[in-house]
């Protein structure tokens, strides 16, 4: 029995999905966590954690050379709530375009006898723009980013992507009618509103900056979606105040956000979907299953990907560094034990390595004496057996 331990609202689709072998919430002491957004930075893993699955895209909560060493695999779901950071962002880009949340506002306490007269004078007020012919800079363009530029050009915007390591496969989802920036600086420069889609990491943590904003064009309209940090908030301001940028939606609130008329903060809503929820739970339970019963990985953030039929009756796994002669010190130790191997596959992902061993044969002693010697080899953080 596999003991899975879940953080936030995690959608009841994706807990349907386990079988009779699973229990959820029953204990800390869990084999697989499946989270949202828990910040995991300042938590202890259980040794007995071997997996991670974050229903979402952003995985810079779990902090994941700590989960390496602790030999456990961290997933994501890539794309589960694209669509709906995609239809929020286009709904933004109306509501900034015609003052909607403003005219709204106005017309909820606009109240009295002469409510019409009142409201053809001062309707003028909240004259907006239509998004046909405009400009979109899309910083990032993987499943959100290029969801939104396709759809902001089939509004009939100009779209400008930019993304110095965007995949063969995300490029395939792109319409030839989104124009690529080789810089930042050349597609925030041209843009009437900027939406940025990248993951957090130190390389994005303040990508845009004072020194973007200044280059942005008057009146330029900035949305982050991403998470918070991405955008520097104060520089934001700073900008805000000198009408630079005209307005700033962010889904990450900070105290200096609050209480202006240029800014609007939702509460971490781009992937607050039934659909997109429903699909994170299911994608992330569908993954810790995979890779507890096979030892299979697809779309790892930590782990190399490695997928193997599993058609032995025994497969050891392996977490390992990925250091010279890691495959040798494991076929010399199993053939040591009179072992033989029926096949072995082995993948490495910067620093870390992973090892399939698959077994025709293995009993219960051999299998306690080689769990432990291959646990004691140094480099080795996790080793595995599955019976099928
Ligand atoms: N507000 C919300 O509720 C949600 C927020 N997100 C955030 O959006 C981010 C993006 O999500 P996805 O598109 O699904 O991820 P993704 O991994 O499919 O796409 C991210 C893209 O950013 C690009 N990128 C990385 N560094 C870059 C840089 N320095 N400059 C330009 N491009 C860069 C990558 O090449 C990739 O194509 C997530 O990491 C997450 O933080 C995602 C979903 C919901
Ligand atoms: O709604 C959620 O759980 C988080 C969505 C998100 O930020 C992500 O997928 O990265």
């Amino acid at each position: 029995m596999y003991q899975v331990k879940t953080y936030n609202a995690i959608a009841q689709a994706g807990l349907d999905r386990f079988s009779d072998n699973y229990q959820i919430n029953k204990t800390d002491d869990a084999d697989a966590y499946l989270i949202r957004s828990v910040n995991l930075h300042d938590q202890e893993f259980p040794k007995k954690l071997k997996v991670i699955a974050r229903a979402g895209a952003g995985f810079n909560n779990i902090p994941l050379d700590k989960a390496t060493a602790n030999g456990t695999a961290v997933f994501n779901t890539p794309g589960s709530n694209a669509n709906a950071v995609k239809e929020l962002i286009i709904a933004l880009l109306v509501a900034s375009s015609r003052n909607l949340f403003a005219a709204a506002d106005y017309a909820a306490h606009n109240s009295g006898a002469d409510i019409s007269l009142r409201t053809e004078k001062d309707k003028t007020k909240f004259k907006g723009t239509e998004l046909t012919g405009r400009t979109l800079a899309v910083i990032g363009v993987g499943h959100v980013g290029s969801l939104v530029a396709n759809a902001a050009s089939a509004l009939g915007m100009k779209v400008i992507g930019y993304d110095p390591y965007l995949s063969a496969d995300a490029a395939w989802h792109i319409s030839t009618t989104i124009t690529r920036a080789t810089t930042l600086g050349e597609a925030l420069q041209q843009a009437d509103y900027v939406t940025v889609h990248v993951p957090k990491n130190e390389e994005t943590t303040g990508l845009i900056g004072a020194e973007q904003m200044a280059i942005m064009k008057d009146g330029v309209k900035l949305f982050n979606y991403s998470r918070d940090g991405i955008v520097d908030n104060e520089a934001a301001v700073d900008y805000l105040d000198a009408r630079k940028i005209r307005t700033y939606y962010t889904d990450f609130g900070e105290n200096i956000l609050l209480n202006r008329d240029d800014v609007v903060v939702t509460p971490h809503i781009g992937g607050s979907t039934l659909e997109a929820e429903a699909n994170g739970a299911t994608q992330g339970a569908n993954t810790i299953m995979t890779y507890l019963e096979t030892g299979n990985i697809e779309n790892s953030v930590n782990l190399p990907n490695l997928q193997v039929p599993f058609n032995t009756p025994y497969r050891l796994t392996l977490i390992h560094k990925n250091i010279p002669n890691m495959v040798g010190q494991i076929a010399t130790l199993l053939a040591d034990a009179g072992i033989n191997i029926e096949s072995m596959s082995n993948a490495a992902r910067k620093d870390v390595a992973y090892t399939i061993v698959d077994l025709d044969n293995l009993n219960n002693e051999e299998e306690h004496q080689l769990v432990d010697r291959l646990s004691k080899i140094d480099a080795v953080f996790r080793v595995r057996v599955l019976q099928k």
